[in-house]
């Protein structure tokens, strides 16, 4: 039998040996759980692997010496040699293998195709009709077209209702006339508009006869296909600089009275006839249908986000050593502080959770995506209200998660040597795209308080919001079950959520019940509804990593997970255990238990916690971080890539005739008077 942790090779660094040494589970069968199947995880190694035979694919220098034009440039070119090795490289049909050569070749500052893959196509997918697939959706699949989603505009992003561009529909010539009215009607924000996409699909606001309809889905061409110049009526360019994610090319766009066929409308469910008749779709919100496939498919992409942080934190922290925990030994690795360890181990977990709640989100997006191509929409709302919660709270716990990690480095963690700013930078943004958090939080708790209007009213609710109906413990017996049963803590998450939604419930009630109108009782309650949102959704977390580890099979690996799920439970529940004491569920002695079972959690993980983020497989191509090294060597390369940086050309830089060199003389003939 070989090592179980498989990143162990000769010649690295002692101390990372010594942590792989002691792991207790293959950490490519972890990598199984993680990834969904064996298969999916040999398949990543095995991409890795021969893209790593391909001189042209690696980075030309280290991403962080390079400007934004070279960025951008660097991005561009690797995808024209993707482009020669795709077929050989992936199978292009399955998205994980896509997303996986993305990451390992260009990285998450992003690329001319990003939304193309993300939104362009899937929308083609989603909303176009057959005869529409043939026009855009196999062009843009053999990627002789690039297009985009274009939706948010400088002025509006969250309330889709009010964008500004509008489709007005001319009968006489059977065309949309396509208008930005204003400044602030201008696109602003799609991803790859700027500079890349020859295409995009625009949400406009239809109106016909005077009447409007809301947000509707048309295909623009932006730009001639040979030479790339925007067509006539159309301004489009890039948004400038951005905290991070400067590969791309975010764009704007000003339409002014474009002339578009009718049949440039996407209209699989909703349509718009010669005469101007419309025809509803079987579900309002069909069109929505391209952020929905993004929202459920982010756990995931987070999860890598903060997997990637941590691999990099953890690895560091096992070749660290700095002070002393017993003054007559050497040094100690900073991983053995207490602090370290619980700065890092929950979002570990945390990494984990949100990579089982993805799966189980991803299932039920496809069975809807499945549901939704006969019309059946019965689905769409409980998707919408998971996927609305995730989005917001998978994407908040990876922002802290991320920071700790950085935090966690020290001083070599500000350095982009360690490249976790940029995996910051770039995960952040996504508690802003596809739906400010708060926003959408507010979502998730509209369709909350229609349960409990429901469970009030005597019905019986069920699926996501069942426990709403279940019977209740009014004392938590968290401390009174055996180990590693874990339906005492997943009760009292139940419990926390449920009494949090109630309370915003009767909060809105009362309300309404004196008379205020309901947006504004709504907004005098959103801060308690979007801590119901929080608290549900961190529920289904929960239980969701709680599903998996039930359904694993293989003894180490489930031991392993069960340890990960213990940390996470106990820590989890003592970020919220506040709303559990006000009402007595839990008491003192019981937050000293879970205190208490958080401590050993760490001390459990301790030897695994190399193994538990090696087993997230990333190679150092992908990783692009110097303190992440899969070998431990990271101080000599830290002075290799400050070689790197263009300062270190000369000795002496222009600026010191031009402004020190004056300064200094100037300084020491005032000090001579
Ligand atoms: C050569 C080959 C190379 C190959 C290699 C390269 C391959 C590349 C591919 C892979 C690359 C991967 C790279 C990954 C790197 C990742 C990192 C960066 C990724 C960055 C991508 C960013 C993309 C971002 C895009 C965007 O942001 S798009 C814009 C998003 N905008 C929003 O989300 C706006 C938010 N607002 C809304 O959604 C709506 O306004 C609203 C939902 C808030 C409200 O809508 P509305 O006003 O219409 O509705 P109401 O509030 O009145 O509600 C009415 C009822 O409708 C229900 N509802 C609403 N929405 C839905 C829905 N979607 N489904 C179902 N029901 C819905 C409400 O619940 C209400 O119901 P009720 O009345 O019963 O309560
Ligand atoms: C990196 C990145 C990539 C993007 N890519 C694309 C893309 O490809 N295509 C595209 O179309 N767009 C894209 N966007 C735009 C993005 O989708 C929007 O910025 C986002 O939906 C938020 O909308 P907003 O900017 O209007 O925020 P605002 O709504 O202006 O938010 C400002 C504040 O107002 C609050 N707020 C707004 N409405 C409410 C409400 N009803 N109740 C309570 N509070 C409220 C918010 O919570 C927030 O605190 C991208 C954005 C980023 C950052």
């Amino acid at each position: 039998m070989g090592n179980l942790n498989k990143e162990i090779r000769d010649g690295d660094h002692p101390d990372i040996t010594e942590e792989r040494l002691k792991s207790t589970f293959d950490t490519h069968k972890m990598a199984a759980q993680i990834y969904n199947s064996q298969r999916a995880a040999d398949r990543r190694n095995e991409i890795t692997s021969a893209v790593l035979k391909i001189p042209e694919l690696q980075d030309i220098k280290p991403l962080p010496f390079l400007s934004r034009e070279e960025k951008v440039e660097e991005a561009a070119r690797k995808i024209g040699i993707l482009s020669e090795h795709l077929y050989d490289l992936v199978n292009v049909n399955d998205g994980a293998e896509l997303y996986h050569l993305n990451n390992v070749v260009i990285g998450g500052e992003g690329n001319p195709l990003a939304l193309h893959g993300v939104m362009f196509i899937p929308v083609l997918q989603a909303q176009a009709t057959d005869e529409q697939k043939k026009k855009w959706l196999y062009r843009a699949m053999k990627r002789e077209i690039i297009g985009t989603y274009a939706q948010t505009e400088m002025g509006h992003g969250s309330n889709l209702r009010k964008l500004e561009t509008t489709a007005t529909y001319d009968k006489a010539t059977e065309e949309f006339v396509l208008n930005s009215p204003t400044t602030t009607s201008m696109k602003w924000w799609p991803g790859n508009l700027g500079k890349s996409t020859n295409y995009a699909v625009v949400v406009a606001t239809l109106i016909i006869n005077e009447k409007d309809y809301g947000p509707h889905s048309f295909m623009v061409q932006l730009r001639d296909e040979n030479t790339h110049k925007p067509l006539p009526n159309i301004e489009v360019g890039d948004i400038g600089p951005k905290m991070a994610y400067n590969a791309t090319d975010n764009g704007f766009l000003k339409l002014n009275h474009l002339r578009i066929p009718r049949t440039n409308m996407l209209m699989k469910h909703v349509k718009v006839e010669k005469d101007g008749t419309y025809i509803k779709p079987p579900h309002a919100k069909m069109s929505y249908s391209a952020m929905v496939h993004v929202r459920a498919h982010m756990n995931n992409t987070m999860a890598y986000f903060l997997a990637s942080s941590l691999t990099i934190a953890v690895r560091y922290s096992s070749i660290r050593r700095q002070g002393h925990i017993n003054p007559k030994e050497p040094e100690v690795k900073v991983l053995e502080y207490q602090t370290q360890q619980h700065r890092l181990f929950p979002h570990i977990a945390r990494a984990y959770a949100f990579s089982f709640a993805g799966a189980e989100t991803v299932r039920l997006y496809e069975k809807v995506k499945k549901d939704m191509e006969s019309g059946e929409t019965e689905l769409m709302a409980d998707l919408h209200a998971l996927t609305s919660g995730l989005k917001s709270v998978v994407t908040y716990l990876t922002m802290q998660g991320i920071e700790q990690a950085r935090q966690s480095c020290g001083g070599h963690g500000y350095s982009m040597a360690s490249y976790i700013s940029e995996i910051y930078g770039i995960a952040i943004g996504g508690c802003t795209y596809e739906g400010e958090n708060m926003v959408m939080l507010l979502q998730l708790a509209r369709y909350l308080m229609k349960a409990a209007k429901a469970v009030k009213e005597g019905k019986k609710v069920e699926g996501l919001v069942g426990y709403l109906s279940a019977p209740d413990n009014r004392h938590s017996l968290i401390d009174r079950t055996p180990e590693k049963s874990y339906d005492t803590y997943l009760k009292t998450f139940e419990h926390i959520a449920r009494q949090q939604i109630f309370r915003a419930f009767d909060k809105l009630e009362k309300m309404l019940t004196s008379g205020l109108p309901h947006s504004e009782a709504w907004n005098k309650c959103s801060v308690e509804l979007t801590r119901a949102s929080r608290l549900h959704t961190r529920l289904f977390i929960a239980q969701a990593f709680a599903r998996r580890v039930h359904d694993v099979v293989d003894f180490h690996i489930k031991e392993a997970l069960d340890d990960l799920l213990h940390l996470h439970l106990n820590y989890e529940l003592l970020d919220v255990a506040s709303y559990a004491l006000e009402d007595g569920h839990l008491c003192g002695e019981q937050m000293n238990f879970i205190r208490s079972e958080l401590y050993r959690s760490l001390g459990k993980i301790r030897p695994n916690a190399v193994s538990y983020v090696d087993a997230w497989e990333l190679s150092d191509m992908e990783l692009r971080s110097v303190l992440g090294r899969r070998d431990g060597h990271v101080y000599e390369n830290l002075y290799k890539w400050a070689q790197n940086s263009s300062l270190n050309r000369t000795d002496v830089l222009p600026v010191f005739e031009k402004y020190l060199k004056p300064l200094m003389m100037s300084a020491r003939k005032n000090s001579k008077l």
